[in-house]
C-alpha cells in the first residue's frame, strides 16, 4: 500500500492549531516542567499601537535619568535605521512620552523587573530573536524595561506576531470571529543562561515522535554520544508529560535537557506547519514520514563535523548591525565615539582613494 504521507506534501494547519501554542494556552498545563514566567495579557491597545508605530522611540524615565535622555531611530526610506536623533532636553519631538499610551503596563513591567531580575520576553507566540543586535550584550537578556521595548520594537517575528500570525490557516476565513478575538499577550520570561547546544526541537505526528533537531546549527562534538541519552529521556517527557496535556497531537516543541541530563525543559510550542523551522530536517521529509510505519526508531539529527560550514552562518544574519550601532542606541557618548570614528575611517577611505588615484594616474 502506498505511503499516505508521500501524498500529503501539503502541512496544513488550523487557526486553533495555532491559537494552541500561544504562550498562555499552554504554560499553565505545564508548570514544574518550564521556566517560570508571568504573562500580562490582555494587553493596552495603547502598547499594541507603540509596537505598530515606525521607528523606535524609548520612554523619557529612563535610566539615564529623567528625561535627560532620549533616542529615537527613525525611518526613512533609504534605511530603516538610519536616522538617528538624541536628544538632550528630553523633550519628545512630537510632544508626547510614549509612556502616555500605556502608563500602568509600563509600571508593571519595571515592578516585574525588581521581582523576577533579569528576564526575557516574547510576545504571543514569538520571541524577538532576530534583534539581538540591538542589545549592547547580542542575547535576549533584558535588565531593565527599555531592553524589552528595544528588543521588541526590532524584531521582524514580533511584527509577523501582530499582522500576520494566521494567514497560513487554511480554515481562517472561517472563523472571522476567532481571528478578531485574537489577544495578544506579552510573555516575560525569567532569564537564564541555557547552553544552546543543548536546546532541541521535537516534530510530534499523531502522537508519535518523528524527529528531533539540534536547534542551534553550531557543531558540537560532545552531543553524539549522548544521542541516546537524550532520545530516552525526550520519549519519556513527550509521552507522559505532554501527549496527555497538550490538545493536539501534531505539534513541534522545543525543549531544553541540561546537564547532568535528568530533566526535560519545556520551552516551547510551535503549531506543526511549513512556517516553523524545520531546521535539520526540510518540511517535505516531515510531511511524508508516516509515523505508523517508522522503521525503525526516529531520527534525532545533529549537526555534523563536515558539514559545519553549512550552518556556520549565525541566523537572522540580515538583521545583525555592528557592535557599535547598538551600544550607541543605549549610549548617548557612543553616538558621538560612532560619529567620530566614522569620521576618521571617512577621512582614511578619501585619503587611499586620491592615493590610488594618483598612482593609477602614474601607471597610465
Ligand atoms: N527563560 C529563558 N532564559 C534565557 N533564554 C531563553 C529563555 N527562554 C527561551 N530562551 C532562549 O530564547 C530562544 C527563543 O525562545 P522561543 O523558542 O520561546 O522563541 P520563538 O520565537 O518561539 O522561537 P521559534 O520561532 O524558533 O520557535 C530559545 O531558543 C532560548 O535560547
Amino acid at each position: 500500500m502506498a505511503n499516505e504521507y508521500a501524498e500529503l506534501s501539503e502541512v496544513r494547519v488550523s487557526v486553533q492549531q495555532v491559537r494552541n501554542c500561544a504562550f498562555s494556552q499552554w504554560y499553565p498545563k505545564f508548570a514544574g516542567h518550564t521556566p517560570q514566567a508571568k504573562i500580562i495579557r490582555p494587553l493596552p491597545d495603547g502598547f499594541l499601537e507603540y509596537l505598530e508605530q515606525d521607528g523606535i522611540k524609548l520612554p523619557n524615565d529612563s535610566q539615564f535619568g529623567k528625561s535627560s535622555y532620549y533616542a529615537e531611530i527613525g525611518n526613512n526610506e533609504d534605511n530603516e535605521y538610519s536616522d538617528w536623533e538624541a536628544s538632550e532636553d528630553g523633550e519628545h519631538p512630537q510632544g508626547q512620552d510614549v509612556v502616555q499610551l500605556f502608563p500602568e503596563l509600563h509600571k508593571e513591567l519595571k515592578d516585574t523587573f525588581r521581582e523576577m531580575g533579569p528576564l526575557t520576553p516574547k510576545l504571543t507566540w514569538s520571541s524577538p530573536k532576530d534583534a539581538t543586535w540591538i542589545l549592547a550584550n547580542n542575547t535576549l537578556k533584558c535588565t531593565e524595561v527599555n531592553d524589552v521595548y528595544l528588543l521588541l520594537k526590532a524584531s521582524n517575528y514580533i511584527t509577523h506576531d501582530l499582522d500576520r500570525a494566521l494567514t497560513e490557516c487554511f480554515d481562517r476565513s472561517s472563523t472571522p470571529e476567532i481571528d478578531e478575538h485574537l489577544q495578544h499577550e506579552l510573555v516575560l520570561r525569567k532569564w537564564f543562561d541555557l547552553n544552546p547546544a543543548l536546546e532541541f526541537r521535537v516534530f510530534v505526528k499523531d502522537s508519535a515522535i518523528i524527529g528531533v533537531s539540534q536547534r542551534d546549527l553550531n557543531y558540537y562534538d560532545y552531543l553524539d554520544p549522548l544521542s541516546e541519552t537524550f532520545k530516552d529521556l525526550l520519549d519519556e517527557f513527550i509521552e507522559d508529560i505532554v501527549l496527555p496535556k497538550f490538545p493536539d497531537s501534531s505539534f513541534v516543541c522545543d525543549v531544553y535537557i541540561p546537564r547532568p541530563f535528568e530533566k526535560v525543559w519545556l520551552i516551547d510550542f510551535n503549531p506543526f506547519a511549513r512556517k516553523t523551522d524545520s531546521l535539520l530536517f526540510s518540511w517535505n521529509e516531515l510531511a511524508t514520514i508516516d509515523p505508523y510505519k517508522l522503521e525503525s526508531d526516529y531520527e534525532l539529527r545533529l549537526v555534523q563535523e563536515n558539514n559545519v560550514a553549512r550552518f556556520a552562518s549565525k541566523e537572522h544574519s540580515e538583521n545583525q548591525v555592528p557592535k557599535e550601532v547598538a551600544d550607541a542606541i543605549t549610549n548617548p557618548k557612543a553616538i558621538q565615539e560612532l560619529a567620530e570614528k566614522w569620521g576618521e575611517l571617512l577621512k582614511m577611505q578619501n585619503a587611499e582613494d586620491s592615493s590610488d588615484d594618483e598612482s593609477g594616474e602614474q601607471n597610465n
